[in-house]
């Protein structure tokens, strides 16, 4: 009997999976072990949930947004929302409440940040102990598992881009293995022999198994450096998130074709919950979003003004219209520049003013030039407010509004 099993037999429900890896390519034993206790030895079941703990939504009338408390996302979360007017007070790292000073006496006076783990905002969004929450789309997806009370305000703040993806070595008996076909139909997966996976998400790299034909498949978890357990014989292959690809490359690993799971990226959440019967939720929301639409359409675009020598104005702007990037949001907006002239006004020259995206940017340049352009200057966008944005339509249609 292994040490395992011992220790396990103490609890009267909890069953081992022993895997002897004599068949496989490393000489160690590994063991498994799948851990179901229904009953332990206090006098009553014990239940435990993450955040309230009735049924129904919390009474309170300030509205809660929930922000990454630590982690690679807690300071391009803050960096976002100060882009957007909305910087977060927080007295010190250890106090898990803040204000938004700017906010105090507008529309979002009511509103309070709170910072989480960014798995707790999720669940703390399905208990009603949240309204709003910006995390990754991956931990909406993992710890949300499909719960429909979550919506999507916002699926691309534009940060914390990854992907959840499946990886396998790149040696051994794996060499030849390029997608999630091949792996499923190697005749190495039996039940007695599953392919062991190791992973921080257990509800969807499972599903993810099962969507592709795995049948044979037993899953490990750690909390972190996950790519190391393949070398080290704990596992066959991973599912972990990928960024860089660094932390693949450097332990030998490799994607395969179809292995993507989830492509990520930082997104805003609500609680649908909240947004229906909470006073003020939506509105918040609505001013949320619009500073984020704003800021985000703005991001990359600069503010190109010129000057051009016409005759009238539509001539001018049939000249910058024959150059396909100096069209513009909407066109070119110009506007005659008036001089002196014999004692009166004359108009020779017209000034134009387009917004460029970034990597437009010297192609614009050449393209006024070549059209008699002078004087050409460059200003960075902060915000493009539009008449409404299409996602505020999308979620008002998800609410059923
Ligand atoms: N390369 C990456 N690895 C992990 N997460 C990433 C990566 N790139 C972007 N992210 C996003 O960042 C989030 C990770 O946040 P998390 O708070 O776990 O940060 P962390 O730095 O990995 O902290 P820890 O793992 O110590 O809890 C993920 O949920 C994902 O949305
Ligand atoms: O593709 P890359 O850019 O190499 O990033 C991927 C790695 O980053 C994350 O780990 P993290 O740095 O959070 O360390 P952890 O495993 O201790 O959480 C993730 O779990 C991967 O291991
Ligand atoms: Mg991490």
């Amino acid at each position: 009997m292994s040490v395992a099993q011992s220790f396990f037999q103490q609890f009267p429900s909890a069953s081992v999976n022993t895997l002897s890896s004599s068949s496989r390519s490393s000489p160690s034993v590994r063991i498994y072990v799948k851990f179901t206790v229904s009953c332990c030895s206090l006098a009553s079941p014990l239940t435990l949930v993450n955040g309230n703990t009735d049924n129904k939504a919390p009474e309170r009338n300030e509205i809660r947004l929930g922000l990454p408390s630590k982690g690679r996302m807690a300071t391009d979360t803050l960096d976002l929302l100060k882009d957007c007017q909305l910087s977060v007070r927080q007295v010190n790292p250890r106090q898990y409440v803040a204000e938004i000073p700017q906010v105090r006496d507008a529309n979002l006076s009511n509103l309070e940040v709170w910072f989480q783990r960014p798995k707790d905002i999720v669940r703390k969004l399905v208990s009603g102990d949240l309204d709003l929450g910006i995390v990754g789309l991956d931990t909406v997806s993992e710890y949300g598992q499909g719960n429909e009370d979550l919506i999507l305000v916002h699926d691309a703040l534009e940060f914390g881009d990854c992907h959840l993806s499946l990886a396998i070595p790149r040696y051994g008996i794996f060499e030849n293995i390029n997608s999630m076909k091949e792996l499923a139909d190697m005749p190495q997966w039996t039940a007695e022999k599953p392919l062991r996976v190791a992973t921080g998400f257990a509800y969807l790299a499972p599903k993810f198994m099962r969507e592709n034909g795995l049948k044979h498949v037993i899953f490990s978890t750690a909390d972190g450096a996950l790519e190391a357990a393949p070398a080290m014989g704990i596992a066959d292959a991973i599912v972990d998130l990928v960024s860089s690809g660094t932390t693949l490359r450097e332990n030998n690993l490799k994607e395969i074709e179809g292995g993507i799971i989830l492509e990520s990226e930082a997104v805003l959440v609500a609680s649908r919950k909240s947004l229906i019967q909470r006073k003020g939720v939506l509105d918040i929301t609505h001013e949320i979003l619009e500073r984020l639409e704003a800021h985000l359409r703005a991001v990359g675009q600069f503010t190109v003004t010129a000057n051009m020598r016409g005759s009238n104005a539509e001539e001018v702007a049939e000249r910058i219209l024959t150059q396909p990037s100096l069209s513009g949001l909407q066109g070119p907006t110009i506007s005659p520049v008036f001089c002196k002239r014999n004692g009166g006004v004359a108009v020779d020259y017209y000034a134009i003013v387009i917004c460029v995206p970034k990597k437009a940017l010297y192609k614009s340049v050449q393209q006024l030039r070549a059209i008699g352009g002078s004087g050409v200057l460059i200003s960075p966008l902060t915000y493009i407010f539009d008449e409404e944005t299409p996602r505020w339509r999308e979620l008002l249609s998800k609410l059923g509004l």
